[in-house]
């Protein structure tokens, strides 16, 4: 067994997974440093969600290995891969999926609150964090009284309120109007840069891929080019917006 690299706090080695026999990454391997942001680009049905949630634990991949903090994830129960999501691990879906019958800071809050977090600091953290996302006058409203760009703000301050070690962000602005797009996704860079969370990001937008600091590119299951360094040069002068 190679033991994965001291620097990288997520890393696979080849990769394989299929869906219903149809191959969905193949011999994928991908390193992930401490802090950075990685974006993972690549065309529809190339294998990006796939690979976000094998190394969030969320699939076993058929073969291959993943080790979070030189942990073995491919290894670990249902069970521990459940507790590192939990205590861990931050995820944020294309579509936001907020519990219906919560209000907004109740679903911001929930992470903290099944962490154990006092009722009333979660509150408060999950309050900041709605204001950071622009949706403080949504806090008392249930979902359904939302419309989808906030509703999708609300799951990422849920993400952020936890400050988790690593964030998935899964196409995290693709349902949001173009306008709203570029804020949304730079105060999610620049929280991420400030409390220093580990992001890796899908995407098939090359603006978003801009913002972070380093690049794959997926084709078909399988890994294209070599890693780029993209600089995330307007990440970093996002880092100047009080997040
Ligand atoms: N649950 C599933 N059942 C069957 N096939 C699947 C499933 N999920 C993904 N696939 C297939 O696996 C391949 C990789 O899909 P995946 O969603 O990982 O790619 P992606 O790059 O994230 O695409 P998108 O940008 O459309 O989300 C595709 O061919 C897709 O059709």
């Amino acid at each position: 067994m190679v033991t994965p690299p001291d620097n990288d706090v997520l890393w696979a080695r080849a990769l394989h997974h299929s869906h219903n026999g149809s191959p969905a990454l193949a011999n994928v391997s991908v390193g992930v440093r401490e802090g950075e942001i990685l974006a993972v680009t690549g065309p529809r049905g190339s294998g990006k969600t796939t690979l976000l949630r094998c190394l969030a634990g969320q699939i076993l991949p058929e073969s291959g290995e993943v080790w979070f903090n030189s942990v073995p994830v491919h290894t670990m129960g249902p069970m521990d891969r459940e507790r590192l999501r939990r205590d861990r691990f931050g995820w944020i879906d294309t579509e936001p999926h907020l519990v219906p019958e919560l209000t907004a800071w109740e679903n911001a809050a929930l992470p903290l609150l099944l962490r154990g977090t006092p009722h009333r600091v979660a509150k408060a953290v999950a309050q900041e964090w709605l204001e950071r996302l622009d949706v403080a006058d949504c806090t008392r409203k249930r979902p359904a009284a939302l419309l989808q760009a906030q509703r999708q703000r609300v799951s990422i301050a849920r993400a952020l309120a936890c400050e988790p070690f690593v964030l998935f962000a899964d196409e995290p602005s693709a349902i949001l109007h173009r306008s709203d797009r570029a804020q949304v996704l730079r105060t999610l860079t620049a929280a991420a840069r400030t409390h220093g969370i580990t992001v890796v990001l899908a995407t098939h937008d090359v603006e978003v891929a801009g913002l972070a600091d380093r690049t794959i590119a997926l084709l078909d299951g399988r890994r294209v080019g070599g890693g780029v360094v993209t600089g995330g040069t307007e990440g970093r002068a996002a880092c100047s917006l009080s997040v």
